[in-house]
């Protein structure tokens, strides 16, 4: 190190002493005198420069020597002395090699802990954070009742007993966590109450009975909500405010929201139960945001049929109850509304793109064939964006194709993609998922975009629509999008087709007019009947192949009773079709005592399930937790990355968990 210093402080003067030493040399022939005065003194200046450098050397030396000692020092008195806790011990062994008075002190332990272990200091310490690299502990270290973050750093030895040594500084946050937990556990949640069918109660009940339910739900309101320390506040005559603090939130979690069933349970007088909507706000920093959310929640819930919890926070939505049956409260003011915006829409657009979710259906294709007519009045162009290979309606296609008015209206979702404009409407419906629909990137594209759905709306939805006509309560798209026919052209104007079209998507919903059929459902019927439907038409669109319905009874063949009213058929082998496997869920259910079916098969890379309910087990619950969805009779699902069985597996927790709460 020395010579190392010392080569770096020599100034390099050799070179010159010997180039004036040469001088006197070659300047001896002709002036020895002068010559040899030169060299005398070259000479004397080199002894002196030599002097002089070993001198400053010397000094400098010294002066380093001096600075690494005090540095030394000073090191050694920051270890005693440091304010920090801290204690060193060998990762290997976990023996204490050294620790500060701060850390004794805090350890509880009175003498220096030679010959200890950490663990009889802190028993819950780990020193496997140490060991990955990382320089703080991914956890509190309790030690003595109170908490502390531990920072600390590996050094190699050349010990022979232990090759590392590791140095702890321990930091007290006790005071720190008590108060940010505090500061959460008192953080503001806002929770909207919403009666959901208060004007049908009134409507059904006698007027001397009304005070007596509105007191019988406030009071199961008031029960809930007392002994949270939280503020009631009613908004409008159906609707309440609750505040309460988020330590109070775990506990409605915990009895899922018991009041949606406690309302549920209230027997009104007239065979109509109330039920109540409960939408919240929650981890958002302002009153503002929170309030926005409690809202959008309640929106949420409403959209999937009532009856139900749903809270949003920082990061998703969680969902709560919602198992009850929907019944229907649509109203013909909103489709009338909803009629006259879309009619809005389609005249302020260049283009209309319609599209269904992605392998399309009769119930797709009849809803995007009843919007191309409604375009079609306004003299817009409309194309229907469709898969002409991955489809359930390749027939009903044809049928429509035949008429002059659909030439060229069929695209490929690439095409579409490429045509679009920023004046465009997008029309989404059967599905207002993002992540269903035909081609996803339209979506990103359009000018404008309109949702027409009949499914329970998931975590996922299209939140950008300008307009949103989504109802739980029909039976389908077709039926939402005659309705809105009903106020935008006269029957006349519809072609046979595309009533047949219409009829074809209530009449698969439906199956055949026996699920989830409402007094709207026959209303939309009898309005396509008059624009011409033909139901043998319609009926011969249901046909299936011979081969077909052995492929159906083959999976049929395969059904298992689990908890023996729920019929699974677990199909292991590829090969099954889409339409096949739903048409086997369909039958499943006639078979006595089957309350719910299921069948589940793989298709390309996936497992797909198919789910049919009779409408006391809600299969869209069932399916929503394998990421799946639909409505409460007639849910499907697709899986990624798992095998068949392991669907198997989790289909049978997923109807446990169903049954069990
Ligand atoms: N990956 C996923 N994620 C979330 N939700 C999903 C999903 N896959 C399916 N769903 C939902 O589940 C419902 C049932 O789908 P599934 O394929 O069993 O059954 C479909 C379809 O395969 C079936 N189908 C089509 N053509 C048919 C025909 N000719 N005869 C009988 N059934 C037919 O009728 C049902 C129409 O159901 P709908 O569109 O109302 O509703 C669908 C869809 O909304």
């Amino acid at each position: 190190m020395n010579k190392k210093l010392s080569r770096m402080l020599e100034s390099n003067l050799r070179f010159y002493f010997l180039c004036l030493l040469a001088f006197s040399i070659a300047a001896f022939p002709f002036n020895p005198m002068l010559a040899l005065t030169e060299g005398c003194i070259t000479i004397l200046l080199f002894l002196w420069n030599r002097n002089s450098s070993q001198k400053r050397k010397k000094s400098i030396l010294q002066y380093i020597d001096n600075l690494t000692g005090s540095v030394d020092s000073a090191n050694k008195s920051t270890l005693a002395n440091s304010p920090l806790p801290m204690m060193v011990f060998r990762p290997e062994s976990g023996e204490v090699v050294w620790s500060n008075e701060h850390f004794m002190a805090l350890s509880g332990v009175k003498e220096q802990l030679f010959d200890m272990r950490v663990d009889d200091a802190a028993p819950d310490f780990s020193a496997q954070w140490l060991l990955e690299g990382k320089s703080v502990s991914p956890n509190r270290v309790t030690m003595n009742g109170r908490q502390y973050q531990v920072y600390g750093n590996l050094v190699r030895t050349k010990d022979r007993q232990s090759h590392m040594v590791a140095t702890t500084y321990w930091v007290d946050t006790t005071d720190g966590d008590q108060a940010l937990s505090q500061y959460q556990m008192s953080r503001p949640v806002i929770c909207i109450l919403m009666l959901d069918n208060y004007d049908e109660l009134m409507k059904t009940i006698p007027d001397a009975q009304h005070s007596a339910l509105l007191a019988q739900i406030d009071e199961k309101v008031n029960a809930w909500v007392s002994g949270t320390n939280g503020m009631l506040l009613k908004i409008t005559r159906d609707k309440q405010l609750f505040l309460f603090e988020e330590q109070q939130y775990e506990a409605f979690v915990q009895e899922k929201f018991s009041l949606l069933d406690a309302i549920r349970d209230i027997k009104s007088f007239e065979g109509v139960a109330p039920t109540i909507s409960i939408g919240i706000g929650k981890d958002f920093a302002t009153m503002a945001e929170l309030y926005r959310h409690a809202t959008l929640s309640l929106e949420m819930a409403l959209s999937r049929g009532g009856d139900q919890a749903v809270v949003r926070n920082k990061v998703d939505f969680a969902f709560y109850g919602g198992r009850a049956k929907a019944t229907e409260k649509r109203t013909k003011v909103k489709s009338r509304v909803m009629a006259n915006a879309l009619s809005e829409l389609i005249v302020d657009a260049k283009q209309v793109y319609v599209m269904g979710h992605a392998f399309a259906d009769m119930d797709a294709l009849g809803a995007a064939a009843g919007i191309c007519c409604a375009a079609r009045k306004r003299n817009k162009a409309a194309f229907i964006v469709m898969d002409p290979e991955r489809n359930a309606c390749k027939e009903l296609i044809e049928r429509l194709k035949e008429c002059p008015e659909y030439e060229n209206v069929f695209i490929g979702a690439h095409d579409a993609f490429l045509r679009i404009q920023p004046n465009s409407l997008v029309v989404v419906v059967d599905t207002s998922r993002p992540d269903m629909v035909e081609n996803p990137d339209l979506l990103g594209c359009a000018g404008r975009i309109a949702v027409i759905d009949h499914h329970r709306r998931g975590a996922l939805y299209i939140d950008n629509a300008a307009l949103n006509f989504h109802e739980p309560y029909a039976s389908s798209a077709a039926e939402l999008v005659t309705e809105l026919l009903q106020y935008l052209v006269e029957p006349s104007d519809v072609l046979r087709a595309e009533s047949e079209a219409l009829l074809a998507g209530i009449v698969l919903d439906t199956k055949k007019f026996t699920l989830r059929t409402g007094g709207r459902t026959f209303d939309a019927a009898a309005f396509l009947r008059r624009a011409g439907a033909d139901t043998t038409e319609v009926q011969r669109f249901f046909q299936s192949e011979l081969d077909e319905m052995v492929n159906r009874y083959g999976i049929i063949r395969e059904a298992e009773l689990y908890r023996g009213d729920i019929a699974m058929a677990v199909i292991e082998e590829a090969g099954v079709d889409r339409i096949t496997a739903a048409k086997a869920a369909d039958e499943m259910l006639s078979l006595r005592g089957v309350r719910a079916a299921f069948v589940a098969y793989p298709m390309e890379q996936s497992i797909l399930i198919s789910a049919r309910s009779l409408g006391e087990v809600n299969v869209q619950v069932v399916l929503e937790v394998l990421g799946g969805g639909g409505n409460s009779t007639t849910a499907g699902a697709k899986i990624d990355d798992m095998g068949i069985l392991q669907v198997k597996q989790e289909l049978m927790d997923a109807v446990d968990r169903y049954l069990e709460n």
